[in-house]
């Protein structure tokens, strides 16, 4: 709640201005009444005047109502809408902040639906506080005191209704409830089958799943329309119970004053308004029971989306980087005096969560600035891992990694990301312009700067060819783009920004030799400064390097040149020999 308090306070007088209406509305709605009794007892006693002015009065107040209403629901929806906008946007900048680890604990599905259907929900939440949590109140025990005033001798009636009203629809509300529930864990999992199939959309057609992925989907969507049918027919039989009972109400107050209305018929008048405070009860006793069912569901989106804000972001990750942020750190950032001695890692062990045992185990090694490293290892040695971890994208769990003699955590991150440039196993591309894209590398690369990287990623040729050159949009998840084509394009990215530290995780696999080994040329002229990591599978990617680490089963089985390792490491000449003939045919 406190949480909701945060987001609503900057929008207090939206916020007042919502509730003043409201209560304006139910005050009218209670007085109104009043003046129909009044209007009817002049009829009763033929006074023309006084039919007039208190038909006046009530056409005033129902007006009164009728502005009170509309600006009530203007403000509420105001508030609620800037309320959602501002949650999602913290949600989203905290999210952006995660570790990766964080990421796959919650999963991006799960993440995705608490970034849209709750923040929705406390869109509503807010709309319904703002518009119930005064006007119920004020309505329900306003009605309750004025059909007791109205015709005291029938307060029996008013009470007999209210406590079967809340008899038969405590139950239905608390089904509800549950079902509530379930359809916000139906959505989540909607959204990951929806979100696993669009993604792997050419996965399944190969693989002929449609039949079944379209089977698991329309299970979900089934049990989901099956609970919302459930609500929906909850709904339908509240509606007449509530209708009968009210009814009954209605007509056992006439039973009861039929007799007295010959010798009073004033009475007659009150018996009108009596029976609108009836309904008035009846419909606060239902929305007392719709905002219990709406609040507690948006309570629990509140709580989901509490818990992506109070996430910590590792801090050993981020922020206190961040604060160590200094006008020089900031000069620095991307300069020439980054990474000018040497990354040196010592005794690292890394684990992913939940896992049992360490993905990385005491890794060593020394690289002077400029150097290449080349990792070579068989398929899970904990390569991309290495990679990641180097990058500042995972944390060591022992050990330490140093640039220039300094622990990579204590780097102000500014001047890590400027530094630093990782190309990922799976190249990722985002929807708009190849310019949009290769920007992310460096925002104010200029056209000879994106131009020079696209050359050197081997790019320019397919780049070249089309029209619009760099402004060519890339569609949603590049599927305009080969493989070969992604993998250039990122590593373009990449080189945009000229890193100081390059990690290359089989960053050319999809590359013919010629172009793979262009750039290998390039990134040995043009980048001589920068000091490389390189994951491949070939040997021939890295046979050049000036050290190369052996990795099986997260551990360092064989270190030096190439052709250290060839006398030195078994593994290392396995892998050799079993690619020999491929790069002999490749040649
Ligand atoms: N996000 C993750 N969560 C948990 N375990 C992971 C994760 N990523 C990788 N692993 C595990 O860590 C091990 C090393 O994976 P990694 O991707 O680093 O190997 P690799 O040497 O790069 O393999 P490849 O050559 O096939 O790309 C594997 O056993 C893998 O299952």
């Amino acid at each position: 709640m406190s949480l909701l308090l945060q987001y609503v306070k900057p929008y207090w007088k939206k916020a007042t201005l919502a509730a003043l209406s409201v209560v304006t509305m139910a005050l009218a709605a209670l007085i109104q009444p009043q003046f129909l009794s009044k209007i009817m007892e002049a009829i009763i006693n033929d006074d023309n005047q006084v039919v007039l002015t208190n038909g006046a009065f009530l056409l005033g107040l129902a007006l009164i109502g009728m502005v009170a209403g509309i600006s009530g629901t203007y403000f509420s929806s105001r508030v609620s809408q800037s309320v959602a906008a501002d949650i999602r946007a913290a949600e989203y900048e905290k999210i952006q902040s995660f570790s990766l680890e964080q990421v796959q604990s919650y999963t991006s599905a799960n993440l995705v639906v608490r970034l849209t259907n709750d923040v929705n929900q406390i869109q509503q939440l807010v709309m319904q506080i703002l518009q119930s949590v005064l006007r119920v109140p004020i309505l329900l025990v306003g009605a309750i005191v004025l059909s007791i005033w109205t015709i005291p001798s029938l307060w029996w009636v008013v009470l007999l209704m209210i406590v079967l009203i809340i008899a038969s629809s405590g139950r239905i509300f608390s089904i509800m409830g549950k079902s509530f529930q379930k359809i916000q864990n139906l959505i989540d999992q909607n959204n990951t089958l929806a979100q696993e199939n669009l993604a792997g959309v050419r996965v399944v057609k190969s693989f002929n799943q449609q039949a079944n992925e379209e089977k698991g989907f329309s299970d979900n969507t089934q049990e989901l329309t099956d609970v919302n049918q459930k609500i929906g027919y909850l709904f339908n039989l509240m509606f007449p119970i509530f209708m009968l009972i009210s009814y009954a109400a209605i007509m056992m107050a006439l039973l009861m004053i039929s007799g007295s209305v010959v010798k009073h018929p004033e009475q007659l008048a009150k018996i009108t308004p009596f029976i609108t405070y009836l309904n008035q009860i009846l419909m606060g006793l239902m929305m007392m029971g719709m905002i219990s069912t709406i609040t507690s569901r948006g309570f629990v989106s509140l709580k989901r989306i509490g818990a992506v804000l109070a996430e910590k972001t590792d801090d050993k990750v981020k922020p206190e980087r961040d604060s160590l942020a200094t006008t020089s750190d900031e000069k620095k950032a991307g300069s020439d005096e980054f990474l000018t001695q040497g990354l040196s890692v010592s005794n690292l062990d890394f684990a992913y969560q939940d896992a049992d045992e360490n993905t990385l185990t005491d890794i060593s090694f020394d690289l002077a600035a400029g150097q290449t490293l080349g990792v070579v290892g068989s398929t899970g040695s904990g390569k991309s891992t290495l990679a990641l971890v180097l990058a500042r994208l995972y944390q060591a769990s022992r050990g330490q990694v140093e640039v220039d003699g300094v622990d990579i955590n204590k780097i102000n991150s500014k001047e890590w990301r400027n530094g630093v440039s990782i190309v990922m196993q799976k190249p990722v591309l985002f929807s708009g312009s190849i310019r949009k894209n290769l920007q992310m590398g460096k925002d104010d690369a200029t056209d000879e700067e994106l131009n020079a990287a696209v050359e050197a990623a081997q790019a320019a040729d397919f780049v070249n060819q089309y029209p619009d050159g760099l402004d060519h949009e890339i569609s949603e998840r590049s599927a305009n783009l080969s493989g070969g084509q992604k993998q250039r394009l990122s590593l373009a990215r990449a080189l945009v920004k000229k890193p100081r530290l390059l990690i290359l995780d089989d960053s050319t696999s999809a590359l013919d030799a010629r172009s793979e080994k262009r750039v290998q040329d390039i990134l040995e002229a043009d980048y001589g400064q920068t000091t490389k990591v390189i994951i491949a599978e070939k040997i021939a990617s890295i046979i050049h390097a000036d050290q190369i680490l052996v990795l099986d089963e997260g551990r360092v089985v064989g270190q030096g040149s190439h052709k250290e390792l060839l006398k030195s490491s078994s593994l290392y000449q396995e892998i050799f020999e079993s690619q020999k003939g491929k790069e002999q045919k490749h040649d």
